[in-house]
């Protein structure tokens, strides 16, 4: 092992940056070459890569974003797209490839994997959290902290003006964020993809919590659950009580990455690094109970994450 790429792909995540230079500080350390490949699976396709030192990646342990950039590659599904990929790292002398992505790049990975021999390290990186294996991605922790923080503001206006508020998170199909979050912000309601509710029950808990002497309160709603304008039109109609919605949106993307996010991103990174040295299979770097492992790359991608319900019991009883 000589030369090793790495390249970021999908959704930025809080911490990508921080994952890029503890690869290529500790490739370096290692005596090995690091290319950078830009734009995601694009820059595989259409041969963008630099050469990376540890000062060229000085003073980005702090910032959001990627400095590789990233996208989503529709050329990537194609077989002709995972060919010229292929071609391009036999062209670099790339003998290991760091994928630092979220469940598509490492799909998109799996795929590349049919085109070529060299072995692939994925390091999970969205703010989703929906990586199979794994129990916490490098940028998790910042969306989850940058949408406590609104929440926080929010409260004070819903309690000023005796209103609910739909607070509408990111995490696509998964409730991830919404789960933390929810949580952490001690939202009175909850609604998640994973669980099927009706309108009634919001609706119920709403009413319960007027009963209580609860005049106000914070419904965290997934985007993934579907229409939340609706849902908090439905919630003022049904209720009496106004509502407002307030959809979060891409500040959950950026942002520096709070501690947590970089602590995962020197040690994850750091192990990709070991794992492309030592290991023969593809595999990607997890955490599991504390612990830094790995799985194979193959059934990190054949699986689903669960989604811990028992959270939602603890934030509905902590709500009351
Ligand atoms: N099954 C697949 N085959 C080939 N490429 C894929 C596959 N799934 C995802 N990809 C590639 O990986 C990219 C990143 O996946 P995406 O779901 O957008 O983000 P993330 O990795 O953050 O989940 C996609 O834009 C696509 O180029
Ligand atoms: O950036 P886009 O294409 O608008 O996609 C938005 C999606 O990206 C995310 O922010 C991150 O998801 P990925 O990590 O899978 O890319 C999702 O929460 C959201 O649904
Ligand atoms: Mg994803």
């Amino acid at each position: 092992m000589k030369r090793i790429g790495i390249v970021t792909s999908g959704g930025d995540a809080p911490g990508m940056n921080a994952a890029i230079r503890a690869v290529v500080r500790a490739a370096h350390t290692k005596d090995l070459e690091i290319v950078g490949f830009e734009r995601g699976w694009e820059g595989l396709i259409n041969n963008k890569c630099r050469l990376l030192s540890p000062r060229s990646v000085s003073g980005i342990l702090q910032f959001g974003g990627t400095i590789l950039h990233t996208s989503r590659c529709l050329e990537f599904w194609t077989k002709d797209g995972l060919q010229k990929s292929a071609e391009t790292l036999a062209f670099n002398r790339i003998d290991g490839l760091v994928v630092i992505g979220g469940d598509g790049s490492f799909n998109g990975a799996q795929a590349l994997s049919k085109e070529t021999d060299i072995r692939i390290a994925g390091v999970p990186a969205t703010i989703d959290n929906d990586v199979y294996g794994n129990d916490e991605t490098i940028g998790f922790d910042t969306a989850v902290n940058t949408a406590v923080a609104e929440i926080d503001k929010i409260r004070d206006t819903a309690a000023s003006m005796d209103r609910v508020f739909v607070v509408e998170v990111m995490g696509r199909t998964r409730g991830f964020i919404a789960l933390a979050v929810g949580l952490a912000s001690g939202a009175e309601t909850i609604l998640v993809p994973e669980v099927k509710f009706t309108i009634d029950d919001v609706v119920g808990t709403v009413k319960q919590n007027v009963q209580k002497g609860k005049k106000s309160g914070i419904i965290v709603a997934a985007e993934g659950i579907g229409d939340t304008r609706e849902l908090s039109r439905d919630v003022e109609k049904l209720t009496g009580i106004e509502s407002r919605l307030s959809v979060l949106g891409y500040a959950q993307r950026g942002g520096n990455p709070t501690a947590r996010s970089r602590y995962l991103a020197g040690a994850f990174g750091d192990k990709a690094v070991e794992l492309l040295l030592e290991e023969r299979i593809n595999s990607i770097i997890v955490l599991q109970n504390g612990k830094v492992t790995t799985i194979s790359l193959e059934e990190s991608v054949r699986n689903k994450k669960p989604l811990d319900l028992s959270l939602l019991d603890l934030a509905r009883m902590l709500a009351t």
